[in-house]
């Protein structure tokens, strides 16, 4: 299904997320290279970045940018461990301002979107989506970027108050999409996570990272030959 892209880079956060595209793409995919570009949005889109403009200075640009990796799971929009988001929005989730709340309400937020400084999502193509999601059964859905690992049932509510249809969470695709917005009058992208862990209370012996790298593996390998 990536066939269609002359050159794709596929950007995880970790070494042992590589591995699993990778088992999936090395040989049979030479068009396609698998970067580890570091946990969390700026590590990535500065490595991303790199990446983009090394490929266009060498001859060789990219035309298609994929954050993958794992994530957790929102599972009050049924969204469990093992499953494959496709990810239709790619949200900032707390890049912005926290506002008051009051003694009964929560705190609210306020985007650097609402905040006039910028955007705090991108959107990739849609029949791109639609495509990749077909091709590896995966879920389309809008997937957060955060910066810290939401750990609590408390802020996991909170994220989904500001993002009702949020259905996995992760530390890196808002930033693979920047840099990809960003080069050259734009290069498309995606992001495609599996999930390891419900979003909540943090209980690490909990995560499944084995099944959810093997996930990634199946998926990678329904999208190459
Ligand atoms: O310990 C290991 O063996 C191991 C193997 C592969 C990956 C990891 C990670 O810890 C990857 C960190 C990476 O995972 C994403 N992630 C996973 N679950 C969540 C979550 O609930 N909330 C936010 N991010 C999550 C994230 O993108 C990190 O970059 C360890």
């Amino acid at each position: 299904m990536l066939r269609r892209f002359q050159r794709v880079l596929v950007v995880a956060a970790v070494s042992a997320e590589r591995e699993a595209v990778a088992a999936a793409t090395e040989g049979t995919a030479p068009h396609l290279d698998v970067l580890v570009g570091g946990v969390g949005p700026a590590a990535v889109a500065a490595r991303t970045t790199t990446a983009l403009m090394t490929a266009a200075h060498e001859g060789r640009p990219y035309d298609l940018v994929v954050s993958a990796g794992i994530g957790g799971g929102f599972a009050a929009n049924g969204v469990h461990v093992g499953d494959t988001v496709i990810a239709d929005r790619l949200v900032a989730a707390d890049l912005g301002s926290e506002l008051p709340g009051s003694e009964d309400e929560p705190p609210g937020f306020a985007s650097v979107a609402d905040l006039g400084f910028g955007t705090s999502e991108h959107r990739p193509a849609a029949a791109l989506v639609e495509a990749v999601a077909g091709a590896t059964g995966g879920r389309p859905g809008t997937v957060l970027t955060v910066s810290t690992t939401t750990g609590t049932r408390r802020h996991a509510d909170l994220l989904l108050a500001r993002c009702p249809t949020a259905a996995a969470e992760a530390m890196e695709g808002f930033g693979v999409a920047e840099a990809a917005t960003a080069h050259a009058g734009g290069v498309d992208f995606l992001e495609i996570r599996t999930v390891s862990n419900a979003v909540g209370p943090r209980d690490r012996a909990a995560w499944r990272i084995p099944q959810a790298l093997a996930a990634l593996t199946a998926a990678f390998g329904k999208l190459v030959p």
